[in-house]
């Protein structure tokens, strides 16, 4: 250009979707407000899905599950305070899964925030970010914005995937710089999750304990369902003939039908296994910690330990042969040094289980034939068994008490990463985040079972699905309350129960009231039907299942972590 041509300018808007791009972000999940409105509609200008939700937490969710199904960051968008802080449990959820997800919040300027001058929407957003997330970074100059978005992506997918936060003052959104500097400002991230493969003295470890193994077990984790090594996983079971326990979000990756799994055994797997293989699965709350009754007698058991994160080592028991690395190396390894070593399947062990995971299975299917009217959870969810059956390739989401605890037996899942639920905090209200994002990343039918209460966390987003015309049918189990529907107001008054609802809302008219399809069903046949037509027509339906109010037990399978009174039983 000559000397008096004008001087091609960028700026901060644009330098923020320069960079997300130039990493393969393509997409974010939002709600709009002061000030990143125009950011959002500059994204969609150029090019980015820019879905806008009607709650930040469900963005949130969206962004979390978006990190998941894909191993890169789900970008999750919001205004300051208010806004940043209900995306801010979505963060910490994402962490806690570890999963990851960038949480980007406005936010106002310092010299406000530090002499705490009252600015609209004023919080110190990095320092309340900074406890529930893996890492959280300000900017303030838009030239920083290349290596910040650079070391958000690094920070979220290295090593034990997590959240992270990214603050945005509005100021410097606006501020401009010259084009080809801006552009000379931006990172491309260069292998920001490497694989780590496990020290070839941690692989022999593991080898001399599996070689004692009598009646060994592999417990498949979310960890696992994230690395994507699915055939590597694959190969590690079948050739170690080894039986295996998928955690709720593990399902799928071998399909719940294999002849190896033990979930339908699972109580005997716990307590009669003596090596224990975790992989990608850590001993905390849904493994009772790996201490007590469920399994078997004390000290009678081994662990070997396959993680990314050498902390998780011994969090909750002693782990004889820890193996740090990502699952995919690991396993890969194990089975390498498995064939040298000649280590053999254990046929009796494996039979046992089988045997006894096939007799609770038959037990279980004649539960899930009878056609009661109202429903009860087998009768509703013997359903769902056979749609998931027969449509494999249709993502589940699942929340509630006994929707989620009864669906996670009851609906096997084929294929991996096809089953997404409260993760390991045990969130209600994950539902319409998780169902937009499998949606929106995979362009499949999502089938979202949800407890009424679940659903009450997350319904408005409906009208979200409306808009976006997204494949996905909701199906709330309608037991008129949570965990059932005939509570009981213990003073005794006119104010219904803690934990019952409006007796047979009409959910399925909220999906009417955006353009949706709504249908209110009592049988197990006409929820067939109406779950079908809805996965055939790819159009937003919600069924209103009716389930019988007197049908769940208190908090499903958790109840025994509820405290009790002793005075009030007195
Ligand atoms: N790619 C990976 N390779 C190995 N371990 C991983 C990987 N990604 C995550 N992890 C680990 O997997 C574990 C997941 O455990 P958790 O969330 O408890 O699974 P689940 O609830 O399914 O048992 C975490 O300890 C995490 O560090
Ligand atoms: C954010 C948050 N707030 C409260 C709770 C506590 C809870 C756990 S399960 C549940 C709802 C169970 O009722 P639902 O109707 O969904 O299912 P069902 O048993 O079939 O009747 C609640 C409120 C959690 N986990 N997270
Ligand atoms: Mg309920």
């Amino acid at each position: 250009t000559g000397e008096d041509a004008p001087l091609e300018l960028t700026d901060g808007f644009h330098l923020l979707i320069d960079a997300l791009k130039l990493n393969d972000i393509n997409t974010i999940y939002n709600v709009p407000g002061i000030p990143i409105t125009d950011l959002g509609r500059y994204a969609q200008a150029q090019g980015m899905r820019v879905i806008s939700f009607r709650h930040e937490q469900h963005a949130g969710y969206a962004a979390s599950v978006a990190g998941f199904l894909t191993k890169k960051p789900g970008v999750c968008m919001t205004v300051s305070a208010p806004g940043f802080m209900n995306g801010l449990t979505a963060l910490a959820n994402a962490t806690t899964n570890c999963w990851p997800m960038i949480l980007i919040s406005g936010s106002s300027e310092r010299e406000i925030v530090d002499l705490a001058q009252g600015d609209y929407e004023e919080m110190d957003q990095l320092a309340m970010a900074r406890p529930f997330c893996k890492a959280a970074y300000r900017l303030t100059y838009a030239e920083d914005i290349g290596i910040a978005v650079a070391r958000a992506i690094r920070s979220a997918v290295s090593g034990r995937p997590g959240g992270v936060y990214l603050d945005i003052p509005g100021a410097m959104l606006g501020q401009t710089m010259d084009a080809a500097k801006g552009a000379q400002s931006l990172v491309k991230v260069i292998d920001p999750a490497p694989r780590q493969t496990p020290a070839p003295g941690a692989i022999a470890r593991a080898i001399s304990v599996m070689k004692e193994a009598r009646r060994p077990l592999i417990v498949i984790g979310k960890g696992a369902a994230y690395d994507q090594s699915d055939d590597v996983v694959r190969e590690l079971v079948e050739k170690s003939g080894y039986p295996f326990l998928p955690m709720s979000m593990a399902k799928g990756l071998l399909p719940d039908t294999h002849p190896q799994c033990a979930a339908a055994a699972r109580s005997l797997a716990l307590k009669d296994s003596d090596v224990v293989i975790m992989l990608g699965a850590r001993i905390n709350w849904l493994l009772s910690h790996g201490k007590g009754k469920q399994w078997g007698e004390p000290g009678g058991k081994k662990f070997i330990q396959i993680d990314i994160d050498a902390e998780e080592m011994d969090s909750n028991v002693e782990i004889a042969a820890p193996l740090v690395g990502d699952v995919g190396s690991c396993a890969r390894a194990l089975i390498d040094a498995m064939e040298n070593e000649g280590i053999a399947p254990p046929e009796a062990w494996l039979d046992q289980v089988h045997s006894k995971a096939t007799v609770n299975m038959e037990k279980m299917a004649s539960r899930l034939q009878n056609n009661s009217n109202p429903m009860d959870y087998h009768s509703a969810l013997g359903v769902l068994k056979q749609v998931i059956n027969e449509q494999p390739d249709t993502i589940l989401v699942n929340e509630g008490a006994n929707t989620l605890d009864l669906a996670r037996s009851i609906i096997n899942v084929h294929k991996p990463r096809h089953r997404i639920d409260v993760g390991t905090w045990g969130v209600m209200g994950i539902g319409m985040g998780a169902a937009i994002a499998a949606s929106i990343e995979t362009g499949k039918r999502v089938l979202a079972v949800e407890g009424d209460s679940a659903f009450g966390f997350c319904g408005m987003e409906v009208e979200t699905i409306c808009r976006y015309k997204l494949p996905i049918c909701v199906v709330v189990f309608n037991n008129n309350g949570i965990y059932r529907g005939d509570g009981e107001n213990w003073g005794g008054g006119d104010d219904p129960a803690t934990t019952s609802f409006v007796p047979d809302s009409r959910y399925d008219m909220m999906m009417e009231a955006f353009g949706g399809v709504g249908v209110w069903v009592k049988t197990p046949d006409a929820l067939r039907q109406a779950v079908n037509a809805a996965l055939a027509s790819g159009k937003p339906t919600l069924v209103n299942a009716a389930i019988d109010p007197a049908a769940g037990k208190e908090s499903g399978n958790i109840g025994n972590l509820n405290p009790q009174s002793v005075v009030a039983q007195a």
